[in-house]
């Protein structure tokens, strides 16, 4: 970062993407630069949708691999992209000290891609809580041991593969199951169960309700401390539905906590 703001890294030019640039700008930060890698093909298709974006004037670069953002040195990523782009982007931009806040948590559901991030150890790996809340809750509830978590899913049928318009149970099972095999829609399960009782005893119900106009998710849990039920009912991101918009604030909202002590820093240069 430097005294004239922040060079912001980004994996995706999607509909989060959008959503954590404008969250940012809202808050005040002032983007300088704006570096987006994008799949080799789509850069003209990325250059079309940052201009679109609330950027506050940022100076803005599309790239096609990791090894150019690394080059750009960015004070931070954002991965707003897919478990795709965790499992080829993220270990690399760690290992070369870059700060990185990942989105799409259901990645680490694949016990390889958990082990070459385990591996590298660093304080600099951020996950964002995406489109749920209450995790901190969770967490602390787990150190007096938990008995159950279930987490459920609720989207409109038209935010589910297949899409379709009638009530159906699309999944029951494991967090792990939910996250591999619905990789746009059950981030959330690998969330709390990184948060809670792990993969493989978090259980998981996945809905398309005609009834719901928005993402609803609903965490219940036992524990020694607590029983716990919580909701969360997410406006759908206009371009993306099967998004919630609160899953971009969440992106924005750590990056704003990772880069605060330098926006304090540099609060008290100028003032
Ligand atoms: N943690 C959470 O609560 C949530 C997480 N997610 C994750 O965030 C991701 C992004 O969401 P949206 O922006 O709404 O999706 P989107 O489909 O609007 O945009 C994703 C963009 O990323 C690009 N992309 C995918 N893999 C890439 C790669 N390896 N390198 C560069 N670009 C790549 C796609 O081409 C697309 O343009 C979802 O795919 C999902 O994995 C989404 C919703 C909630
Ligand atoms: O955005 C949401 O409401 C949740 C979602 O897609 C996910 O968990 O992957």
């Amino acid at each position: 970062m430097t005294k004239e703001g922040l060079h912001l890294g980004l994996i995706g030019s999607g509909s989060m993407a959008a959503t954590v640039v404008a969250a940012l700008t809202d808050a005040g930060v002032r983007i300088e630069r704006l570096s987006v890698l994008v799949r080799p093909g789509r850069e003209a298709a990325g250059e079309d949708a940052i201009t679109e974006w609330k950027t506050g004037g940022a100076v803005s670069r599309v790239i096609s691999s990791v090894e150019e953002l690394i080059a750009l040195e960015p004070d931070i990523v954002g991965e707003c992209a897919s478990q795709q782009a965790v499992a080829s982007c993220v270990p690399s931009l760690l290992a070369a000290g870059i700060e990185t806040v990942i989105a799409s948590v259901g990645a680490l559901a694949d016990p390889d891609i958990l082990a070459s991030l385990y591996q590298i150890r660093s304080e600099k790996f951020h996950i964002a809580t995406g489109a749920v809340a209450g995790m901190d809750g969770l967490s602390a509830a787990r150190l007096s041991g938990l008995t159950e978590v279930v987490y459920t899913g609720r989207k409109p049928p038209s935010s589910w593969p297949g899409g379709g318009t009638d009530y159906a149970i699309i999944f029951k099972g494991s967090a792990r199951e939910a996250a591999l095999q619905f990789p746009k829609n059950a981030n959330v399960a690998a969330t709390v169960a990184l948060a809670g009782i792990g993969f493989d005893r978090t259980q998981v119900l996945l809905i398309a309700d005609p009834e719901c106009s928005n993402n609803v998710h609903e965490i219940s849990f036992v524990s020694g401390c607590a029983r716990g039920n919580f909701r969360m009912e997410g406006v759908p991101s206009p371009d993306n539905p099967k998004t919630s918009l609160t899953a971009g604030y969440s992106v924005a909202n750590v990056i704003l906590n990772a880069i605060r002590p330098v926006l304090q820093t540099i609060a008290r240069n100028v003032v």
